[in-house]
């Protein structure tokens, strides 16, 4: 058994004042015990338009957020996984990406949104996600962690059954979907998804989100969450239409069971009909 931290977060246009939320969970999360901390999508930054988000991204190398967390896990022998900003390929584009920081404060793993948000609900969010980023191309192959084998995938992926089942053919034992839910959508589907893909791939589901007021336009749901492989919820954070000043930032923390994972893929065989359909 080892434990996990989820840290939730209300991240602004300010990197500065993002990175003193985190340096907060990292502390909490190592009081806690946890031998790693999950944060949400876009933790770096969450900007109030396309322009201001292309105007905020920085490299890795340069940007004092990503600098500051390789620190926070150097200094506490604590692996992080991410999600932030990172310059695109081409002009006046970026790309929305998932680090993982290992304990010796190297960003060892690196994965690129692949399934863009853009929705355009009527009296409901409006958002073209693909004005200004560009999405990957590849799925990140599941890797080891003191935690588990992590499959990472981002926030509107989580729609998508196939990455999830393919991150778990490739061997995954922990299923990750760093988020920035709209309200109304993570009200009607974020928890039904995300027990959804624990239990049709027999993992564990951690998913660390953004919760609360970003800016005058952006709201986000919050319920971080942490499933069992068998679906049962054992970890929330607060958040939705109640959020409060203790949704923000917070941390909730869960015991992984590996023998779990092995116990339920054992008594549930789901032995694909793959001459029937095509194996994704
Ligand atoms: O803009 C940033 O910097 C961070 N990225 C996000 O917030 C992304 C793209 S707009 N949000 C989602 O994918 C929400 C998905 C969702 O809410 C759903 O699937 O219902």
């Amino acid at each position: 058994m080892v434990r996990v931290a989820i840290g939730q977060l209300t991240s602004t246009a300010s990197m500065a004042h993002n990175l003193q939320q985190v340096k907060f969970l990292v502390m909490s999360a190592v009081q806690a015990g946890a031998r790693a901390l999950f944060l949400p999508e876009a933790s770096d930054y969450v900007a109030s338009s396309a322009e201001e988000s292309v105007r905020l991204v920085k490299s890795v190398r340069e940007s004092e957020f990503v600098k500051g967390l390789c620190a926070e896990a150097r200094r506490e022998a604590l692996p992080l996984h991410v999600g932030i900003h990172e310059p695109g390929d081409s002009p006046g584009k970026i790309k929305n990406t998932l680090l993982w920081i290992n304990e010796d404060g190297q960003i060892t793993q690196r994965y690129q949104k692949i399934h863009l948000f853009d929705v355009d609900i009527k009296d409901g969010p409006v958002l073209k996600e693909s004005n200004s980023v560009e999405p990957g191309t590849k799925i990140l192959p599941p890797f080891d962690t003191a935690v588990g084998k992590v499959g990472s995938a981002i926030c509107f992926d989580l729609r998508f059954p196939e990455i999830s089942l393919a991150l778990r053919r490739q061997g995954a034992d922990i299923l990750t979907f760093p988020s920035a839910f709209t309200v109304p959508t993570g009200r009607a589907h974020w928890e039904v998804l995300l027990r959804a893909r624990a239990i049709e791939t027999q993992s564990y589901v951690i998913a660390a989100a953004q919760v609360g007021r970003h800016n005058e336009k952006r709201v986000s749901y919050g319920h971080s969450m942490i499933v069992d492989p068998w679906g049962r919820v054992l970890a929330e954070l607060g958040g939705g239409e109640d959020a409060t000043e203790e949704d923000s930032p917070a941390l909730a923390t869960a015991e992984i069971d590996l023998d779990l994972v092995a116990k339920v893929r054992r008594e549930v065989p789901l032995r694909r009909r793959t001459d029937v359909y095509p194996e994704i």
